[in-house]
């Protein structure tokens, strides 16, 4: 397509008139322009760069999408006989706009669409210098003096401030400056040091939550440079760069799109609309921070850091890190309701006293009445009433448990950095304490009780086992290549090949760099397999369907739908398989030879995927771009190709980490969307389930058989369930609500998209570091930055540590303030003394656990 600068004027032609906004360092859309032109100003790098004029930019562009229709077919609309063609026109100039524009853009951008910007430094450091870098400035949190102020602000300190105040004067008063300060003095200093404890407390915690979210949002993702993926971080980006989107990804800055399939972006966390936004050819402006819902596309950066609306927002937010966990209100409920009580009693014990004294019914240490009217002095009088109101000073200072909320402070922030040494990052203090009583956890197979490392270890392609399972040599042609173009079309993967003759470097989640990597051992070459034929649409994989489909085009005009996914469900589809002569034949005797292979694979724990495809009418694929992008492919009557076999090892530790939970009475049960064969085989060999336990249902279950039980026999069911296969992602929220309902504290650990909503769900969401994807870690409580399931145990076990210290703190604490409170009232109503003065109490008060 080339620039259509010397079309004139068109009719209904979509205001992509890109102008580059030399001012603003970036292109704009200018809205109502007519001409439709792309000019060609200086290039991106000597442009001055100024802050604010991304985001006018970007509302432009919002609107010029929008006047993309709708202004314009106001225009145009009066003319009701030419209504018709018009819109023929339009609908063939608005799929044609969308590569003007990109292309546009990627020219003025110096961007090459396939290849990305070259990975050269020079060239990265002059696109950093025009147009900023990917970061953002942190707004600084809260100083150690604001954490000073706020500490002091507790009923149960503020009792005792008075009361230090009060022990003071009466001190001084009654046993002179030298002698008097000790009461108010020790209790000062009690106070003073819970104070600062709590402050430094506090502050160290702010600070390292700030650090956890500078960790939180250095994302790794892989983008495309001089032709091959390579990991970045995301404060690496630089305009111009050309970005895959995955399900599940954040948007890592704003841009374009350049191509995509079914992508749906989750906009909540920018415009507060809960609903996908789709985006396609009319609507292909990407916002930063925004997550990617469903679908795959790729993207070019059009704007980073401060000049996106998401970065302005994260420069004037500060994360709140103040919230309060539930143990920590309780007990400050219970201090302060223990401190309200004490001063209850010391009141009581004040008045009782008083009328005591002055109805002539106290004596003093000689044993004579201390108060008779009309005789004794005043001054005598203030001394007596001055020694009664320190006593019930020293009762309120007795009663009050200072170090409680401090206590729950400490015990938390030790356990948070103690989980953090264990590659556990917490998200929400309170899910430090929550882990403690979890009594089950739900986990994932893939990645969490596996490695995660992928290898086709065996092989079915056309009637034949191969052996090995990349020894192509008995493989018919027929059967190679039809592989080799369904492997190399059908696939979000990447296979780059160094020109130095180094070794290929695969690029994609695990399962399909296990596939590519067999696919090249078979001999395919990734670039001349997509190049025979050209992609019309594709269906991305995703866990509900489990399979994911491409419509291709050879260069000879056939169309080829290809699959790939979960081998039984694929098998079921399949009405043929090629033969070792490369023919065709039907499937119907051998379809249980195949499901046989499939069950085998299964029980050795691999994770097995059918490779199939079929051919297509030319004719009844969709002309026009619109309607191919819905096209749903047909996905019967495939013809079988090959199913493989692909190994997953379990994580080494993984066993000792669950018979650690067994024996601590956590039950561990996997939810996983592959095979359920596969998924016991895999619980077997990981110690979840045991060769002596019942392993059929409920005990071990399908997903589909849970969805469909009513709600009372789901919890019923739940309890039982040990392990469940070839779930959808809202089985496993439909388990997580049905344990909670049950009476379980539930922890669930997952890495997909599919998992946000049970992580969400959950009492405690466990998300992965490494694999887990961006919609997954913003879901969780904690992020495991191992992946391991050895790291959700270890979490299990330091909230536990938790609670067992706060218990032991609380036992101590109200041992020794009610002991102390009862013997003062009793001793101080009886003979008119305390034996337990401030100091002695305080001092232990203070005891730290
Ligand atoms: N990229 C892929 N292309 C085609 N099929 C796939 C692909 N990835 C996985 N599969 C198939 O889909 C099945 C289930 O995938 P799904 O995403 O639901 O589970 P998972 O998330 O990988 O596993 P877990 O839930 O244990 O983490 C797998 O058993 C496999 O057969
Ligand atoms: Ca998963």
């Amino acid at each position: 397509m080339s620039t259509p600068s010397s079309n004139g004027p068109l009719p209904g032609l979509p205001a992509s008139g890109l102008k580059h906004d030399v001012e603003a360092g970036r292109c704009s859309t200018k809205e109502d322009d007519d001409e439709d032109r792309v000019s060609s100003p200086p290039g991106p790098f000597d442009i001055t760069h100024t802050k604010n004029a991304s985001i006018e930019t970007l509302k432009r562009w919002r609107q010029a999408a929008l006047v993309l229709n709708a202004s314009r077919r106001f225009r145009y609309t009066l003319d009701l006989r030419k209504e018709e063609d018009k819109e023929k026109r339009r609908r063939m100039i608005r799929a044609h706009a969308q590569v003007i524009r990109v292309k546009g853009l990627s020219h003025l951008l110096k961007t090459n669409l396939e290849r990305g910007i070259s990975e050269d430094e020079t060239d990265i450091l002059k696109r950093r210098n025009a147009f900023g870098s990917n970061t953002y400035p942190q707004k600084k949190g809260r100083s150690f003096l604001r954490f000073l102020w706020e500490a002091w602000q507790d009923l149960t300190l503020i009792i005792l401030i008075v009361a230090a105040a009060a022990s003071l004067v009466l001190g001084i008063k009654t046993e002179g400056i030298k002698e008097g300060w000790y009461d108010g003095g020790s209790i000062a200093f009690a106070v003073f040091l819970v104070i600062v404890v709590t402050a430094v407390s506090d502050y160290r915690q702010s600070v390292q939550f700030q650090n956890l979210n500078e960790e939180k949002r250095n994302i790794q993702l892989e983008i495309m440079r001089g032709g091959r993926m390579i990991k970045v971080s995301i404060h690496d980006l630089v305009v111009g760069d050309i970005v895959p989107l995955n399900t599940g990804d954040q948007v890592p800055a704003d841009g374009i799109l350049v191509s995509g399939h079914s992508l749906a972006i989750d906009e909540s966390s920018m415009t507060g609309e809960s609903e996908y936004v789709h985006k396609d050819q009319k609507a292909p402006f990407l916002i930063s921070g925004c997550k990617v819902a469903d679908g795959v596309g790729t993207m070019l950066v059009t704007g980073v850091g401060i000049n996106t609306e998401w970065g302005l927002l994260m420069a004037s937010i500060s994360e709140d890190t103040g919230e309060e966990t539930p143990l920590q209100v309780r007990l400050n409920g219970v201090a302060t309701f223990i401190g309200i009580v004490g001063l209850a009693v010391a009141l009581s014990v004040l008045v009782i006293l008083v009328v005591r004294y002055f109805t002539g019914n106290t004596e003093d240490a000689n044993g004579n009445v201390q108060f008779i009217k009309g005789r004794t002095s005043i001054s005598h009088v203030v001394d007596d009433i001055i020694k009664i109101v320190t006593i019930a000073v020293t009762i309120v200072v007795v009663a009050v448990p200072e170090g409680l909320p401090l206590a729950v402070t400490l015990t938390l922030a030790y356990s948070m950095r103690k989980m953090m040494a264990d590659k556990a990052l917490v998200r929400r203090l309170s899910a430090c304490e929550t882990m403690g009583s979890a009594t089950t956890i739900c986990s994932d197979k893939t990645g969490t009780l596996t490695l995660n490392q992928m290898t086709v270890v065996e092989a079915y392609a056309g009637q034949k086992k191969l052996d090995p399972p990349n020894d192509s040599s008995k493989l018919h042609e027929v059967v190679t290549s039809l592989l080799h173009e369904g492997i190399a079309q059908n696939t979000q993967g990447n296979v780059f090949v160094p020109k130095g003759g180094e070794d290929v470097e695969i690029s994609g989640s695990p399962t399909e760099k296990a596939i590519l990597s067999w696919a090249v051992k078979l001999g395919m070459k990734f670039d001349v397999s997509r190049s025979e034929s050209t992609v019309l649409h594709v269906v991305p994989f995703n866990s509900c369907k489990k399979r994911g489909g491409v419509a291709i085009k050879r260069n000879n005009s056939e169309v080829f739908i290809h699959w790939k996914g979960a081998a039984e469900l694929v098998l079921d589809s399949c009405t043929r398989y090629v033969d070792s002569n490369g023919q065709f034949q039907p499937i119907d005797e051998e379809k249980d030879f195949f499901k046989q292979a499939i069950d085998d694979m299964a029980a050795r724990s691999l994770r097995c995927v059918a490779i199939a495809c079929r051919q297509h009418d030319l004719d009844s694929v969709p002309a026009d771009e619109e309607s191919l992008d819905k096209w749903v492919l047909p996905e019967d009557d495939l013809v079988l190709l090959a199913i493989v076999g692909i190994k997953d090892p379990c994580r080494p530790g993984v066993k000792d980490a669950v018979k650690v939970c067994i024996e601590a009475g956590v039950k561990v049960r996997m939810v996983t969307g592959d095979n359920i064969q596969t998924a016991k085989a895999i619980a077997l060999e990981c110690g979840i389930l045991h060769p002596s336990d019942d392993a059929s249902e409920p005990n071990v279950i399908e997903g589909c058989v849970f969805r469909e039980l009513s709600e009372k026999d789901r919890e019923q069911y739940a309890k039982k369930i040990t392990v469940m296969g070839r779930s959808l992602p809202n089985d496993k929220l439909l388990l997580v609500q049905a344990l909670r309902k049950g009476g379980d504290v539930v922890a669930v650990t997952g890495d997909g998209t599919n998992d946000a909503p049970a992580l969400h769900e959950a009492d405690i969401g466990l998300a992965m570091g490494i694999q887990g994807t961006e919609v997954a870690k913003e879901n969780a409580d904690i992020i495991i930055l191992d992946d391991d399931f050895a790291s959700v145990v270890k979490v299990v076990r330091w909230g536990r540590s938790v609670y067992a210290n706060i218990q032991k703190f609380i036992q101590f604490q109200l041992t020794v303030n009610v002991a102390a409170l009862v013997i003062n009232v009793v001793a101080s109503i009886s003979s008119g003394a305390v034996p337990l003065n401030a100091v002695q109490v305080c001092s232990s008060a203070v005891y730290l656990p």
